[in-house]
Formats: structure tokens, sequence, C-alpha cells
């Protein structure tokens, strides 16, 4: 699914992180490590929106430097705190991502009525809860035809019941071969989760463990 070498992001004269030779299976990742470790920092790099040394492949063939639109169609993520400009409405934003995304297999209307996010995605989303834009940075990342999802402490701020619907989604996504790169510092549930892997971010280097 996808593929690391010789990875490594300096912020300034300082590394970061360093992931020498990783390759992963299609599947659903827990990625670990302590605050400050690098999680984040590999989200960021995988989707597009950090420069880094080395090369990622994705499905063999797409490098995300050399073919970045094509990578990018192909990876959709999820920030840990969302913020969007507040004058949009979940429904603009939603149109924004498909006309950058194309089509998916999933409905927006079922997406929204999974993660509980129908009711008031046609108001503004300066009027949102913490838990609102966190369903609806979720179902954007869900949109598209996406190979693999990065979803940065997908958890934070989510009630139980939606916990469980997005498990039930990345289960349903990932059966049609899309694979999760997620972090958290709370425990998945193995009930609600089949995981593929975990990976360890720790002394600046990702691996799995
Ligand atoms: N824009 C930046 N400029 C300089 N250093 C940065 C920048 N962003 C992150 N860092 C540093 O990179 C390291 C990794 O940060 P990162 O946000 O990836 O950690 P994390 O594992 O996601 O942490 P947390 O669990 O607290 O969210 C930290 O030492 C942090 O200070």
């Amino acid at each position: 699914m996808i593929s690391f070498n010789q990875v490594e992001k300096y912020y300034g004269d300082t590394l970061a992180l360093s992931i020498p030779q990783l390759t992963l299976e299609a599947g659903i990742y827990w990625i670990q490590g302590e605050n400050g470790a690098g999680k984040t920092t590999c989200l960021k790099m995988l989707a597009g929106l950090l420069p880094f040394k080395g090369q990622v492949l994705l499905d063999d063939h797409i490098d995300s430097r050399k073919a970045p639109i094509a990578y990018r169609k192909k990876v959709n993520y999820a920030v840990a705190e969302p913020l969007y400009p507040e004058f949009l409405t979940g429904h603009e934003l939603i149109q924004l991502y498909l006309d950058t995304k194309g089509p998916g297999p999933y409905a927006v209307e079922e997406l929204a009525r999974t993660l509980g996010a129908g009711s008031y995605l046609q108001t503004p989303v300066g009027t949102y809860s913490s838990g609102m834009l966190k369903k609806l940075s979720l179902l954007l990342a869900f949109l598209g035809n996406p190979s693999l999802i990065l979803l940065d402490e997908p958890l934070i701020t989510l009630d139980v019941a939606t916990v469980a619907a997005m498990y039930g989604l990345i289960s349903r996504m990932h059966a049609t071969g899309v694979s999760f790169m997620i972090t958290t510092h709370q425990a998945l549930s193995e009930e609600g989760l089949l995981l593929t892997g975990t990976l360890q971010v720790a002394h600046k280097t990702m691996v799995r463990l």
C-alpha cells in the first residue's frame, strides 16, 4: 500500500522524524508515540503538506513528490483540531471537497447520517461545537476514492455513539480496500476495529512493532 525509503523530515536544522525503510501492506494501522514524538509530522508528510527528504510511494507507483496531484487524490487527511473559515457551511465545504476529490462510493447523506452530522450541515461552521466540527472533518476525509485515509486523533471530542459509528465506517471502507493510519493517545477498541498493525514513533524514528 505504502512504502517509505530513506525518509527524513527536518524543521530547520533539527531532525524531527526518520523512516529509513518501511513497507506497509493494505490495512488499518495505529501510530503510537509520546507527545512530540513525530506522529502529526508523519501524517502531514503523508498528506503531502510538508516537504521532506526521501521517497514515499503509494500503491507501488504513485510517488508523492513526482506525482503530487495524483497522489493527493488518493490520500485523505483529517487533522486533530479542524479549523475552517467560520462563514462557510458544512455543505459548502463538502461541495469544495467533492469538486477536488471527485465523487466516491458513499453518498454524503449516508455518511452524514452515520456520523450524526445530518442535522446541522446547512449552518456556518462558526456555530459548531468541537464535536460537530470533528464529525464534519471525518466526513470530509471519507469523501472521494482514497487508497489511504490519515486520521489524526479522531477520537477526541466524539461521543460514544459516534466513535462506534466511525469504527463501523472504517471497517466497511477497509473491506473495500481502503487503508487507514490513525494516531490516538486513547486505546483503539479491538472489538470495534481489527488492526493490521501498530507503528511506533520513538527517538525520532518510526518502526513497525
Ligand atoms: N512547524 C514546526 N516547526 C518546528 N518544529 C516543529 C514544528 N512542528 C512540529 N515540530 C516539532 O516536531 C516534533 C514532533 O512534533 P509532532 O507534532 O509531529 O508530534 P506528535 O507526536 O504529533 O505529538 P502530540 O502527541 O503531542 O500531538 C516536536 O518536537 C515538535 O516540537
